[in-house]
């Protein structure tokens, strides 16, 4: 059999006229052949182009050097939108959509998971960098995963992915949890804190100033503003003009910022002054957390303590509480009066205090997790390094009882109980190291 020439691969469509296969018309059948794949060519790589163009997931973060520590994640594309469609959809008829920042961290996953049992719309928004370890971080974004809440992969400094969230969804909260916590990493890392801390918030609030409708807008803040303050129990109306750490300067620096945007823009903003946050799947940076991991491993622990013998306490605050917190500030958060990025009318501006009002000091709290874990702890009695820390929290929270029917109802020893439970749970009953 003849072999078939490569023109003779183009097959003929069955029962229409067949013309002579004159060498002219082979000339123009090729011809023909080529322009075809060359149109189609060129249609194809206009179309590749366009996507790359297009997708702002592929803005080179390295282009721009002031973006320069962003790392690119990859989202947009009309799956992904319909996956933030229907993680925010709300579900009962007074619900409402929330958009969580910092979904997969401590206190984002518990917020997160409890807004989407009572049928609010949620979608979580995470960086999942490794401050600490992020296989747990991961663990808990599997866990939202399994109760219906999407978490996107991405940084609250990158003001496209914001934009497209919006336009996606027009979200009524921010729940705005992301930021670089923990009061003596400061001194290693310091701009981590002002990159999520305030670059980070500061495009946040650019983007909701602008979003239609604005949302409002309720963040975590931290008891650590109270820095050199000695009036105790903590009172919102308290100076908080004397930070100890970048750390708290960075969260104070929130504190001024939220002030601006409600006066300019009409922003709705309740600041949550978190005390001593903890409780399962918490964050391994923290010393409860780490205390437990190295009493299991019978390594030593340093326990601080103040000038002359003076106690180091804490006004711990157990998660379940702080959630009931966050919830009820949302919950009362009126809505804020822009629109298209100017102000209307004056909106709501909040700051409260969420702690136990129960300071317990960090040695009663080794005694309580020894007799939890069985194990005895190995102590060395330190004196508070000059990192940052403060000796004392006490927090005075009947403005947040007043307004948000807060009421903390889980003292130290049983949320230590359900921590230590999770702990070992997670863990394998220690065995597998945490970090
Ligand atoms: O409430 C807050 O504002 C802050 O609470 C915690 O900060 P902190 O209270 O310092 O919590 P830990 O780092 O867990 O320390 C708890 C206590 O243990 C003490 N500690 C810490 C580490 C250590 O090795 N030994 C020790 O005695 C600290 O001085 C402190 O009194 C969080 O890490 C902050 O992100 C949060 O904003």
């Amino acid at each position: 059999m003849k072999p078939m020439s490569r023109l003779d691969d183009i097959p003929s469509t069955p029962g229409k006229f067949k013309m002579d296969k004159s060498p002219y018309f082979h000339r123009t059948r090729w011809q023909s052949s080529v322009a075809k794949l060359a149109f189609w060519s060129l249609v194809f790589l206009g179309l590749i182009f366009i996507f790359f163009y297009r997708s702002p997931s592929s803005n080179p973060a390295s282009s721009d050097p002031s973006r320069r520590s962003l790392r690119t994640y990859s989202w947009g594309g009309p799956a992904w939108e319909k996956r933030v469609r229907s993680s925010a959809r709300v579900r009962t008829r007074h619900g409402v959509s929330v958009l969580v920042t910092g979904a997969s961290g401590f206190v984002g996953t518990h917020v997160s998971a409890a807004l989407k049992r009572r049928g609010d719309g949620v979608l979580g928004l995470d960086n999942f960098n490794d401050y600490y370890d992020p296989s747990l971080k991961r663990a808990r974004q599997a866990l939202l995963e399994r109760s219906g809440v999407f978490v996107v992969e991405g940084d609250i400094n990158d003001a496209a992915l914001l934009k497209k969230l919006f336009e996606v969804v027009p979200f009524t909260h921010v729940m705005h949890l992301a930021a670089q916590a923990g009061v003596r990493y400061a001194m290693e890392n310091p701009s981590s804190y002002v990159h999520s801390n305030i670059a980070g918030f500061v495009n946040l609030l650019e983007v909701c100033k602008s979003a239609n409708p604005q949302p409002a807008i309720v963040w975590a803040s931290s008891s650590s503003v109270y820095g050199l303050n000695t009036r105790v129990p903590f009172s919102e109306k308290d100076r908080t003009d004397q930070p100890a750490s970048l750390y708290a300067a960075t969260k104070k620096a929130g504190e001024e910022i939220a002030h601006t945007y409600n006066h300019i823009y009409g922003l709705s903003l309740t600041g949550l002054r978190f005390f001593t946050v903890y409780g399962p799947w918490g964050r391994p940076d923290m010393a409860y957390f780490f205390f437990t991991r190295d009493i299991l491993k019978g390594k030593a622990i340093s326990i601080f303590e103040g000038a002359n013998h003076g106690t180091v306490a804490r006004d711990f605050t157990y998660i379940d509480d702080i959630v009931k917190g966050c919830l009820g500030a949302l919950d009362t958060a009126e809505k804020s009066t822009g629109t298209g990025g100017k102000k209307r009318g004056a909106a709501q501006l909040r700051v409260f205090n969420l702690g136990n009002t129960s300071p317990v000091p960090v040695s009663d709290l080794v005694t309580i997790l020894e007799r939890l874990l069985k194990v005895k702890a190995k102590r060395n009695i330190t004196k508070l390094p000059r990192n940052g820390d403060v000796q004392f929290t006490h927090a005075n929270i009947s403005s947040a009882q007043r307004e948000l029917g807060y009421k903390p109802t889980t003292d130290l020893q049983t949320g230590l109980k359900k921590f230590a439970r999770w702990y070992l749970g997670y863990y394998k009953g220690g065995k597998k190291a945490s970090s």
